[in-house]
This record gives C-alpha cells, structure tokens and sequence, in this order.
C-alpha cells in the first residue's frame, strides 16, 4: 500500500499554513518530515492520518491495505496517550475491542506485540509505574497491535531524554528491520531524521511548501557506524532550514 499526498494546500482563516505539498511513502518507507516551528508538520500529520481535510488536495492510498489490517494508518503521539487507570496489557487491549477482538485471540496479539517491544515482563504493570521511554514503547506496542500499514509519528521521542531517545531510535530500527513499516515520522531533530528516514522532506516556514527531499541510500542498520556520511547530509539538512527557522523565529516574535 503506498501512500500519496496530492497538492495539499490550506488556510486557518487568514493564516495560509500549507501550500501545494505533494510527496508520497512507499511500502516500508520512512519518511521524516522536518521544518521550522508553525510550518504545519502536524497539521500535514492530521490531514494524513484523516482527523481533518486540506481545503484543497488530496490524501489518497493506492493498494491495499495488509489483510489483517485493522487500523491502516495509526498514530503515535509525543505524550504516549496512554489511559493511567489500565494496566500496559490493558492499554493495548482497548485499541483490540475497538475492533471487537476480545479473548484468546486479543491475549496472542498482545503477547506478541509486548515481545516485539520488549514489555512482556510489564504486561501488568500501571503506566505511573513505567519510565518515559517505557510509556512510548507501550504506546508503539499499541500502535502494532492493529497492524498498521503506515504509522504517523508526531515528534514521538521528542519528550524524552537524550539517553532514552537514543535507545528508542535503536529499538524502532529493530522493529522496522522485521516489519518494514512505514511511517511519516514528525521531528525538530535532525539527528534523528538522519538515523531514521528514508527520505526526508524539509518544509519552508509558514506556509510549508516542499523545499528539499533529500534521499539518504544508507542502510538503517549501517548508519550508527557511518556517523559522518550523516553529518553531512545533518549539514544540508540543516543549510536548506536556517534561513526558514530563523524567518520563522522573527515572524514568532513580531507576532507575539
Ligand atoms: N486547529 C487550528 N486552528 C487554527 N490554527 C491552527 C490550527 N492548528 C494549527 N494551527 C496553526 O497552523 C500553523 C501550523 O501549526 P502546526 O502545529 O501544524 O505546525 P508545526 O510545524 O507542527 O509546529 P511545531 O514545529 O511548533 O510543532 C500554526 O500557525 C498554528 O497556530
């Protein structure tokens, strides 16, 4: 199933926040999606996974979905999203009954995801007992429950620490090396969009429009020991971004 965005464009109002974004994700492919604050990241987020429509444009998927798909394009959010009054196992079970997976067959899912993002020692354990990184994993674990096609990823390591990220960046490669999912993946860190992404899309400031995809052919696995391949392409990351976050910045400040 690929996934296409077609000439997205829209307005809040007076503020023109996203103009002409067209870009697609491939089967297995991982898309970051990198731009300075207020450029409409999260709204382009929204408008893929289906919460909002663009004013102009189009969100389409051509193929389909994996069979066993029950959730083809899931969220995974910066604040975990987790319900602190049931337990890790519980939280991944609610998204089973939505669909009305209950029983046997809901506890062999469960069992599985936990293994796959090694929380089965925690199935009953509470979220307020669980670290940041813990949480998101649980919230990951939840998000592979319904089988997803590709997962939409708002800054989802963005409220951890520096440690903790890093263990999670290594756990996510892990799992894309036996799921190839895909995902467009929300991040201010360029950093991570380089161990991460496929492809990168750098958006201008407000209204985003597409100003680079930058391609890296690297291996997710090989990246930790090619560091400074990675800085480079960080460095044209980031020359293609100055300028727009430092407009950006400006227009912040005049606006307040
Ligand atoms: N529901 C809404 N109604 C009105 N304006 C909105 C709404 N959602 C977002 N905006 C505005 O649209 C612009 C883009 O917001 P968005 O959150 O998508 O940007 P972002 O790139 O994700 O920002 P950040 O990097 O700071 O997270 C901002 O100016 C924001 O204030």
């Amino acid at each position: 199933m690929e996934l296409r965005i077609e000439g997205v464009s829209h307005d809040y109002g007076e503020t023109e926040v996203l103009r002409d974004i067209s870009f697609s994700v491939a089967p297995g492919e991982i898309v970051c999606i990198i731009g300075p604050s207020g450029c409409g990241k999260s709204t382009l987020l929204r408008f893929i996974g289906g919460l909002e429509r663009p004013d102009h444009g189009e969100v389409l998927i051509a193929g389909e979905p994996p069979a066993d798909s029950l959730n083809p394009l899931t969220y995974i959010f910066q604040d975990f999203a987790l319900l602190p009054w049931r337990s890790v196992a519980g939280n991944v079970s609610l998204v089973l009954e939505d669909h009305g997976i209950r029983g046997a067959q809901s506890r062999a899912i469960i069992d599985d995801v936990l293994a796959r993002t090694k929380l089965s020692e925690f199935a009953n354990a509470w979220p307020r007992q669980l670290s940041g990184g813990m949480k998101q994993r649980v919230a990951i674990a939840r998000a592979l429950a319904v089988r997803p096609a590709v997962m939409l990823m708002d800054e989802p390591l963005s409220a951890l620490d520096s440690q903790t990220r890093e263990l999670l960046l290594d756990d996510l490669i892990d799992l894309w090396k036996r799921e190839r999912f895909s995902a467009a993946y929300v991040t201010h860190n360029l950093a991570e969009a380089v161990r991460l992404g496929h492809r990168i899309m750098v958006l201008s400031r407000r209204p985003g429009r597409i100003r680079e995809m930058v391609s890296i052919d690297i291996p997710l696995d090989e990246r930790p020991e090619r560091v400074l391949e990675l800085e480079k392409v960080q460095r044209r990351l980031w020359e293609a971004m100055r300028d727009e976050a430092r407009a950006a910045d400006r227009e912040l400040s005049d606006a307040g």
